[in-house]
């Protein structure tokens, strides 16, 4: 199996992408060690994936918090004995607002999680990681290379972009350890959130949910969204031995949405 004998830690499991990139760790034969900030959230995922808890662990984290990060990777050695990726899916998305009504506070923090969170995570892993070469695998979004749908969200689209930048960086840093470093840009991405914004979008402008999504739909070249089911499935692609001369890459998994 892909991830048989692997250990993969996991940020940002909430009911959506990081639910399924940890079930997806486990179905292809690895451990998945669960960060998130809210203990139910976890204990719940974690039951639901695996029901014997034998090849899951979990600690609540925030990643602004580099102590709590540390924790969690110290959670992966102990209960598994080694780290072998990680793949960064916590991120603050949902902030609105344009730049004359910009709450600076708010923007220093969506940065502080999606970007510099993104990096405590990785240092954190580091001393395991490099111990026998692994996989960083960050989730930024399509518009890091275009911006279709970005609007009133510049410091959560600055985030992304910056994530993609780093990854560049640290692929060069890290590459002599055999530690790859790859980016997985998701665009419209059925799950939860995009489930919640079809639903709100068709209130407020009183059409029909099928209408809305006819319409998102529409922009892919595929006849269907991808789904964060499908985007895991590129993350732990990436993160197994398969991906292993696979570094410095971004791979977008949005159903061909920029090819129109
Ligand atoms: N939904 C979409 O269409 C798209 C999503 N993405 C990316 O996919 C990822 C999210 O997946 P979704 O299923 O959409 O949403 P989600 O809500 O399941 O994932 C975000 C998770 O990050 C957690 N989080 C936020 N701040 C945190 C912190 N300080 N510490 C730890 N965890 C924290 C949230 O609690 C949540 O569980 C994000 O990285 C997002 O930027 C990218 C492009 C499109
Ligand atoms: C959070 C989020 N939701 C929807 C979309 C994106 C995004 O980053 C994106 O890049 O294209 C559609």
């Amino acid at each position: 199996m892909l991830l048989e004998g692997k250990t993969v830690i996991v940020s940002g499991v909430g009911a959506g992408l990081g639910h399924r990139v940890a079930a997806a760790v486990v179905r292809d034969g690895g451990n998945a060690v669960l960060g998130a900030r809210t203990e139910a959230h976890l204990a719940k995922a974690a039951a639901e994936i695996d029901p014997d808890g034998t090849h899951t662990a979990y600690l609540p984290t925030d990643i602004k918090d580099e102590g709590q990060c540390v924790a969690l990777a110290a959670l992966a050695q102990e209960r598994f004995g080694r780290i072998d990726a990680v793949v960064h899916v916590a991120a603050w998305d949902s902030y609105f607002g344009g730049l004359e009504d910009a709450d600076f506070a708010t923007w220093q923090e969506v940065l502080d999680v999606n970007l510099l969170g993104t990096l405590r995570m990785t240092r954190a892993c580091l001393p395991a990681l490099k111990e026998r070469g692994g996989s960083v695998v960050i989730i930024g979004t399509q518009s890091s290379v275009a911006a279709p749908s970005q609007v009133r969200q510049a410091a959560y689209a600055a985030s992304k972009g910056a994530l993609t930048s780093a990854m560049y960086s640290l692929a060069r840093e890290l590459g002599p350890h055999r530690i790859r470093v790859n980016t997985v840009l998701p665009g419209w991405m059925w799950g939860p959130p995009v489930e919640a914004y079809v639903r709100i979008t068709a209130q407020s402008h009183d059409v029909p949910e099928a209408e809305v999504l006819r319409r998102l739909t529409g922009r892919m070249a595929l006849p269907e969204l991808a789904t964060d089911g499908d985007v895991a499935d590129a993350a732990v692609f990436l993160a197994s031995d398969r991906a292993r001369a696979i570094t410095g890459q971004s791979l977008l998994v949005n159903a061909g949405e920029l090819m129109r």
